[in-house]
């Protein structure tokens, strides 16, 4: 392990130019091996060593145990040590998100402004090879912009400095391997067992057969990511400049390109290039564009269709003018209109012609109960989600039942009236697909995912109520 660690650093360089490195030490075995190594060899790399861990406050005495395991290490060994209590659970439910992602966020801030205040190059992590192998496994499968590298990079700016994951190369077996060895005390973190997080399942269900097929996989797959790395970033280089050729008008939120210019350049750089547009639009960073939306933009501007206007999400619009390729960042209206596609308030409150429906974030101790009038779903899967009336020919796959329903089918089978047909709101995904007819039916498949799951409440007005009920 020791060989391989030295010789992934070398290769990578990754301490080249590093006088300084604060460790993120969680108490586990993982970040308490690295500790352990990088103390051990600060001499032959000539490296000051800082370490740091955040206390999450989630279970105390457990948290308590893992701050004295790596406080004593450092006490024993006199290695400056930062500590810090978070506050997640306020910080989550501010922010309407997971505790396990509050926590990251939170931690990953204190530790970039502690790399700033104590002036180091860079901060350590101890993610390592099954770390990579379930990440990118996990991003195949539910799907991200393949433009970028779906893996862990190796180094990454970060604060003044950077991120650096010298154990990207070995696996947690040769980690535990080290701990025996080297007698080093480390805590065991629980949670790491609960089938209740995707990784958990990934790490119990895909890693053993994987390594089974392969006992070397992790390396062949950090190798793959890099090499990704490598050509996205050249490609991106490309891109930015294509883009300003391509580039007709250019505006606070607003983007036009010129489509006969566009379609001379490479496809590989005309998905770049639209994922830069949407990037600069997406002020508030939420979590798009998704590889969808530059196929539907793609798609809009091969295949003229001067009628068509795309709501990718987030407020922007896309949309053709002959050879020109509008990009906008509208204002989102939360009232729906009957003949157009609205992006559903996430989280908060959106009217429709039968009553409001309340999106929130799925909190750990949140009573919910799916049924007609509520749905939980999968952020990550199903965002931006967008409501419309029925057009001719929707269907849903209803839960419960094999094979599609009309959506005309199901107004006549529970007795909706005429004019509340026209009006009645129903939810896509981000594919397009009808997900619910809020009050009347749930799609199938759309199990939450706890990570960062949105459920979505429907309070209908009395007379809806009373509709319904007669
Ligand atoms: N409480 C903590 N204090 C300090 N560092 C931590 C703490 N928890 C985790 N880390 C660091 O983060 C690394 C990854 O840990 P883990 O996989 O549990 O975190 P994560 O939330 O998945 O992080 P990431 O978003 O970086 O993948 C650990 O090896 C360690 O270096």
């Amino acid at each position: 392990m020791k060989k391989s660690v030295h010789k992934f650093i070398r290769n990578y360089q990754l301490l080249e130019g590093v006088r300084s490195v604060l460790i993120a030490v969680s108490g586990g075995p993982d970040s308490m091996a690295m500790l352990d190594f990088l103390w051990k060899n600060r001499e032959w790399y000539n490296i000051r060593i800082l370490a740091a861990h955040a206390h999450h406050q989630l279970r105390e005495e457990s948290a308590d145990q893992d701050l004295l395991t790596v406080q004593n290490y450092c006490l024993e060994y006199n290695i400056p040590f930062f500590s810090k209590r978070l506050e997640v659970k306020e910080y989550a439910k501010a922010n309407r998100m997971s505790t396990q992602l509050a926590a990251r966020e939170l931690r990953y801030k204190w530790l970039e402004k502690l790399t700033i205040e104590e002036n180091v190059e860079a901060l350590i992590t101890a993610h390592h090879g099954d770390d990579q192998i379930e990440t990118i496994m996990m991003k195949q499968v539910r799907g991200y912009i393949p433009i970028q590298a779906p893996g862990i990079s190796v180094r990454r700016p970060f604060g003044n400095g950077y991120l650096i994951r010298p154990f990207l190369g070995i696996t947690k077996a040769e980690i535990e391997n080290y701990c025996n060895e080297e007698g080093i005390l480390t805590r065991i973190d629980e949670s790491n067992f609960s089938t209740k997080y995707t990784r958990n399942r990934y790490r119990q269900e895909i890693l053993p057969f994987i390594k089974n097929e392969n006992s070397q996989a992790h390396v062949q797959m950090q190798r793959q990511n890099q090499w990704l790395e490598d050509d996205s970033a050249f490609l991106m280089k490309l891109a930015e400049s294509e883009l300003n050729n391509i580039l007709v008008q250019k505006k606070e939120a607003h983007y036009s390109i010129s489509c006969d210019s566009f379609q001379s350049i490479h496809v590989s750089l005309q998905r770049r290039v639209i994922t830069l547009i949407l990037n600069y639009l997406n002020i508030d960073n939420s979590p798009f564009p998704a590889s969808v939306h530059i196929e539907q933009v793609m798609s809009l501007i091969h295949h003229t269709d001067p009628s068509k206007q795309l709501h990718i999400g987030a407020g922007v619009f896309v949309y053709r003018d002959y050879n020109l390729c509008h990009f906008s960042r509208r204002k989102v209206s939360h009232e729906t209109n009957t003949d157009s596609i609205e992006e559903l308030v996430l989280p908060g409150v959106t009217k429709t012609a039968i009553g409001e429906i309340h999106s929130t974030f799925l909190e750990e101790d949140m009573e919910v109960r799916e049924g007609r009038n509520q749905l939980i779903l999968a952020y990550d899967e199903h965002a931006p989600l967008f409501i419309r009336t029925r057009l001719t020919g929707d269907r849903i796959n209803p839960i419960g039942i094999n094979g599609t329903k009309k959506i005309s089918r199901l107004f006549i089978d529970r007795k909706i009236s005429q004019s509340l047909r026209e009006k009645w709101p129903l939810l896509l995904n981000k594919e397009g697909n009808i997900l619910w007819v809020p009050l009347l039916m749930r799609a199938r498949g759309v199990e939450p995912i706890k990570e960062k799951a949105i459920v979505l409440t429907m309070k209908p007005t009395e007379e809806i109520i009373n509709n319904l009920n007669g």
